[in-house]
């Protein structure tokens, strides 16, 4: 029957200041490590041939497959701050995917070798990261997280150099597209008043095509990439969701999730908490994120200036209009979630405040996040993180008669909370356990994480050893970044 592959490679139409088609690196013994079935029948792909021979030969970048236009795609970017040229200095793009459904999504190498865009860096990735990737992106599916997703980590038989000798690996990426705040700026500092309007023209066609009869597009297109970011990151917020970095390379203008170097899951509640161990100032720690955001975005709006009028001031002056909206539907889509979170229907002006009030004493106590709600979900008090502590019960009686104020029952009250806590995240224990096993060869614990993973807001008790909190944490969780 054949792999499958249906590529319709728009970008490559786009001018060739936007990207540079590449030539493959082979490796020298690719083995599949992990591969997502369920992807492959979503992108009308072969399981079977990609796990043959020849498709391990595609996946490790040794052969391109048919119809594909290997290239790596320019992009600018801050990063902490700084602006850089960048690009993709170790992915490779095959194109993009026509699936059964007629979606397109790109799929990608990442660790595949180098490009006109490395710089001093060798294209390539380890294991441990990219099965990192696998992990995370896959979890935050599951979550129902707008993501880029994994179809597959090969390992390439090679050892590549960092601080010690890693196994090298390679992960096949698909996303919506890999446009990002940085392939904007990129556009908007290196390239011609027509590249921005056609990259711009050419994000709505792939993106936002609902677009209204509108004299300005490119407004629309702000202000639908605003709430789009507006929308994820309260996601993030609301499941405890670390990025880690947070740079505007790093930004998809599709609103999905991407790269998940040093990301991870919040265990105990405090805002200022940041994993990444290259993050020392904490810019882009938990409760920093939906300013981080802001950030970004206001970088995305810069680009477009040129785009909004004429007239440089009056298009300043709408870009800031736009980006004054963002933080008022972060809040909205904050809080609407929080009110699923504590099953709630309907509104109440005091509803925030009995939110916060919950984060207040999660904070006070250093209570693990996702059990708090869990435990609120089943409705068993007993199991809470703050069971027993001041100011707990009185707090729960509050909740109770602002749950009993609605029309809807307490079942469905519940059942709105199960559908809105997880109780499975990738525990940052649960992650390092699966990764150690995997590079050693054993990929069982990988896959039952996976397992559990996939289906997060399932209350039975199958999988109830991922919502244990390890009793101590032998030293601070530390992540690493570009490795
Ligand atoms: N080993 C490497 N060799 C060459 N370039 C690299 C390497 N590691 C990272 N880079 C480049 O450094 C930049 C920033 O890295 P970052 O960690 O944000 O991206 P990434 O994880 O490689 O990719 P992505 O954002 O596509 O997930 C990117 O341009 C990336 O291509
Ligand atoms: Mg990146």
């Amino acid at each position: 029957m054949g792999f499958g592959w249906n590529f319709d490679n728009s970008y490559a139409r786009l001018s060739d200041t936007l990207y540079a088609s590449v030539g493959l690196h082979p490796v020298s013994d690719p083995k599949i490590v992990i591969f997502n079935e369920m992807l492959a029948k979503e992108l009308g792909l072969s399981s079977d041939e990609l796990q043959s021979e020849e498709g391990v030969q595609i996946l490790a970048g040794n052969k391109a497959p048919e119809g594909s236009f290997p290239m790596a795609q320019a992009y600018a970017g801050h990063q902490f701050g700084y602006f850089t040229m960048l690009g993709d200095g170790r992915a490779l793009l095959y194109g993009e995917q026509m699936t059964p459904e007629n979606e397109r999504f790109d799929i990608q190498l990442k660790g595949a070798g180098r490009t006109p865009f490395s710089r001093g860096g060798d294209g390539r990735a380890a294991l441990g990261p990219m099965l990192r990737e696998y992990i995370i992106s896959e979890a935050m599916h599951g979550l129902g997280i707008p993501t880029t997703r994994s179809l597959a980590v090969v390992s390439t038989g090679e050892k590549i150099i960092r601080e010690t000798d890693l196994p090298g690996a390679i992960l096949t990426r698909v996303a919506s597209s890999h446009i990002r705040v940085g392939t904007f700026q990129y556009v908007a500092n290196w390239g011609s008043f027509e590249d921005l309007q056609s990259l711009a023209s050419y994000t709505i066609i792939r993106h936002y095509t609902d677009i209204p009869n509108s004299d300005n597009q490119y407004l629309y297109l702000l202000q639908e990439v605003i709430k789009k970011q507006a929308e994820l990151i309260a996601k993030w917020q609301l499941v405890g969701f670390i990025h880690g970095v947070m740079n505007t390379d790093n930004m998809a203008i599709s609103g999905e999730s991407i790269d998940f170097g040093p990301c991870a899951f919040m265990d105990t509640y405090h805002p200022e908490t940041v994993f990444s161990s290259i993050d020392t100032k904490g810019r882009y720690a938990y409760g920093n994120q939906p300013k981080m955001g802001l950030w970004n975005l206001a970088r995305f709006a810069e680009s477009l200036v040129p785009l909004l009028d004429d007239d440089e001031d009056k298009a300043i002056e709408i870009a800031q209009g736009q980006i004054s909206q963002y933080m008022g539907q972060f809040e909205k889509y904050w809080l609407d979630g929080m009110r699923a979170k504590l099953g709630l229907f309907d509104q109440e002006d005091q509803d925030k405040e009995l939110a916060d009030e919950l984060l207040d004493l999660m904070e006070k106590n250093q209570a693990d996040y996702t059990n708090t709600f869990s435990a609120l979900t089943i409705g068993q008090h007993e199991k809470s993180p703050l069971q027993g502590k001041d100011g707990f019960e009185e707090w729960l009686q509050k909740w109770e008669l602002r749950r009993s104020r609605q029309t809807q029952s307490i079942e469905e009250s519940t059942e709105l909370m199960k559908n809105s806590n997880p109780s499975v995240i990738p525990r940052n224990h649960r992650v390092e356990e699966a990764l150690d096993a995997a590079v050693n060869g054993d990929l069982s614990v990988l896959e039952r994480l996976l397992a559990a993973l996939a289906d997060p807001y399932d209350y039975s008790s199958e999988y109830e050893e991922y919502c244990i909190v390890p009793e101590t944490q032998k030293r601070p969780y530390r992540t690493f970044c570009g490795t």
